[in-house]
């Protein structure tokens, strides 16, 4: 199977209202590794993410994969930073993309219980998915991004308003997932979160990729001002 990725951002420009959101970008991702897109509210992370997941289409520039965008877009995932469930069981929340990808009710089952059981999510099988707490919720949206085994995830703050416990739960998935070789890209405003889980970081600001490169370098020796002081925790406008 020809891997989507690389995914090339080139000139990629987002505009909503006459207002530039995003852009313009130049940016590859290659096929391994946990980028982390930070900075400040409103500098355009939710943004940046749902352009590179085709969510909002491109004013100037292009989102380009290394395959046909209708192939990249069944090999992607995006988890909401407040995710969504539909009013039925966890089980049939999981089973629901298998189902809709033409997997037979078996072959979904099996699958759903196998990730189930991955993410915790198997004492909660038979329990409406609106009653999920929090954590749980988020377990169940990243496990149903999961099943369909995409080669890149997007998730957006994917532990916003979450406990100690159940960020280090989730933070471990992530990690796993990428450790089993799922390129993961995920906004966060937490950064010993980004410290945790980052191989490389995008620190966005005003809609624009103010600095980029390999995690350790940035949070070591930030290369701008204003990269600096958003780590010291200055406002940086
Ligand atoms: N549909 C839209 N129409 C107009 N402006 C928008 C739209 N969506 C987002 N914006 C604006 O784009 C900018 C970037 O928003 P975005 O949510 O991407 O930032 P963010 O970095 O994710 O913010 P936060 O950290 O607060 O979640 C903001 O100024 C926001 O008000």
């Amino acid at each position: 199977m020809v891997a989507a990725l690389p995914l090339t951002l080139t000139g990629a420009t987002l505009r909503r209202q006459g207002k530039t959101l995003i852009g313009p970008v130049d940016l590859t991702l290659g096929r391994i590794g946990v980028t982390v897109v930070i900075g400040p509210n409103g500098s355009g992370k939710t943004s940046l993410l749902r352009m590179m997941h085709g969510l909002q289409r491109t004013a100037d520039g292009h989102v380009g994969w290394s395959v046909a965008d209708a192939i990249a877009r069944e090999r992607q995932a995006y988890v909401f930073q407040r995710p969504i469930a539909l009013r039925r069981s966890v089980l049939a929340n999981l089973m629901f993309p298998l189902r809709l990808r033409g997997a037979s009710r078996a072959q979904a089952e099996a699958r759903a219980r196998a990730i189930a059981d991955r993410f915790d999510l198997t004492a909660m099988l038979a329990q409406p998915a609106p009653s999920l707490s929090g954590g749980e919720m988020q377990r169940l949206a990243l496990a149903r991004a999961l099943i369909t085994e995409p080669e890149i995830l997007f998730a957006d703050e994917p532990c916003a308003a979450l406990d100690g416990r159940a960020t280090r739960q989730i933070e471990a998935l992530l990690a796993g997932t990428a450790a089993a070789g799922t390129r993961l890209v995920m906004a966060t405003h937490d950064m010993g979160q980004a410290r945790r889980l980052a191989s490389d970081v995008i620190f966005l600001l005003h809609g624009r990729i103010h600095e980029t490169g390999p995690a350790k370098t940035f949070f070591a020796a930030p290369a701008t001002p204003e990269a600096e002081a958003f780590l010291n925790g200055d406002i940086v406008e």
